[in-house]
């Protein structure tokens, strides 16, 4: 089921038609994202799940501007996408940190070009720095960082920019569990103080449909828009993993996902 698209003028975020193809130097081409249109209102909270190898870090670097946009068009606020913004903060899995400065550098990097005043830079990068549990590492470098320390550095250092748009690949991916919690609520306290559109890459079902508003859901590639769920749910209630209505949500959303994730199998032993 293809997304429809109802060109409600109140759309933050508008894909039409979109198409990417990726030409390596050695090898066929591939196409990776296959007329995927997607609508996002201001201030939602969208999560992309699919099948590895879907193409939703490929979506996620076009949406942010990193990626060339070939056929169909990406709108941010009425306007075409034409390279990166600061209306976008990202969270990439390869987006690395600057290996020579520190942490504190590294989150104080984003806010020094936002032209902000110094004692205000280093107070709003010392308190993300301690959101992300990192208060103690400021003056360490990220090769002295575990590989979740350095995820939750380059988690802080976008929030500190504090962008209308956050575009997040598997942002928590490679934390514990018990930090990755901590930084789901995290996340939601940030996005309910200070509202911004979020678009959320994850293959952890339950991770999608506690965060977000809506789950796109994409096919085995070319990654299209198989199907969008609603996932509305009182992000308050200590018991919500245990109530039958987010469990049914969280296997309605599984069984397509399942789906996707066999086709995509038999694709790679093809
Ligand atoms: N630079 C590239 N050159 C050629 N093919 C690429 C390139 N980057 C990605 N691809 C291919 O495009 C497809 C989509 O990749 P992409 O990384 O967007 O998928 P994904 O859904 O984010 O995967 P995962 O969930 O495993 O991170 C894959 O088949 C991948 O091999």
């Amino acid at each position: 089921m293809q997304a429809q698209i109802n060109s409600q003028v109140s759309s933050q975020i508008v894909v039409e038609n979109l198409n990417h193809m990726y030409r390596p130097a050695r090898g066929q081409p591939v196409l990776a994202v296959d007329n995927v249109s997607l609508e996002v209102r201001p201030r939602e909270f969208l999560a992309l799940l699919g099948p590895s190898g879907c193409g939703k870090s490929t979506l996620l670097y076009l949406m942010g501007g990193f990626l060339p946009v070939e056929k169909g068009r990406i709108l941010i606020g009425g306007k075409p996408v034409t390279g990166p913004g600061p209306d976008r903060g990202v969270v990439f899995q390869h987006f690395a940190l600057f290996p020579w400065k520190t942490v504190r550098a590294n989150v104080l990097y984003g806010l020094e070009r936002a032209g902000l005043p110094k004692n205000e830079r280093l107070k709003r990068a010392q308190a993300y720095i301690d959101m992300v549990g990192l208060q103690g590492f400021e003056d360490s470098y990220p090769s002295q960082l575990s590989g979740g320390m350095r995820q939750r550095t380059a988690i802080a250092r976008t929030l500190a920019i504090d962008p209308d748009i956050l575009l997040m690949d598997e942002p928590f991916g490679a934390l514990d569990a018990q930090t990755r919690s901590l930084m789901q609520s995290e996340l939601l306290a940030i996005w309910r103080r200070s509202p911004k559109t979020v678009i959320f890459v994850t293959h952890d079902v339950q991770e999608a449909c506690y965060l977000a508003e809506r789950v796109a859901v994409m096919s085995a590639r070319p990654g299209r828009i198989k199907a969008i769920v609603e996932t509305k749910f009182d992000r308050s209630d200590p018991h919500l993993f245990k109530q039958p209505a987010f469990i049914d949500k969280v296997d309605e959303i599984w069984a397509l996902v399942r789906n996707e994730a066999m086709l995509a199998q038999r694709l790679e032993a093809h």
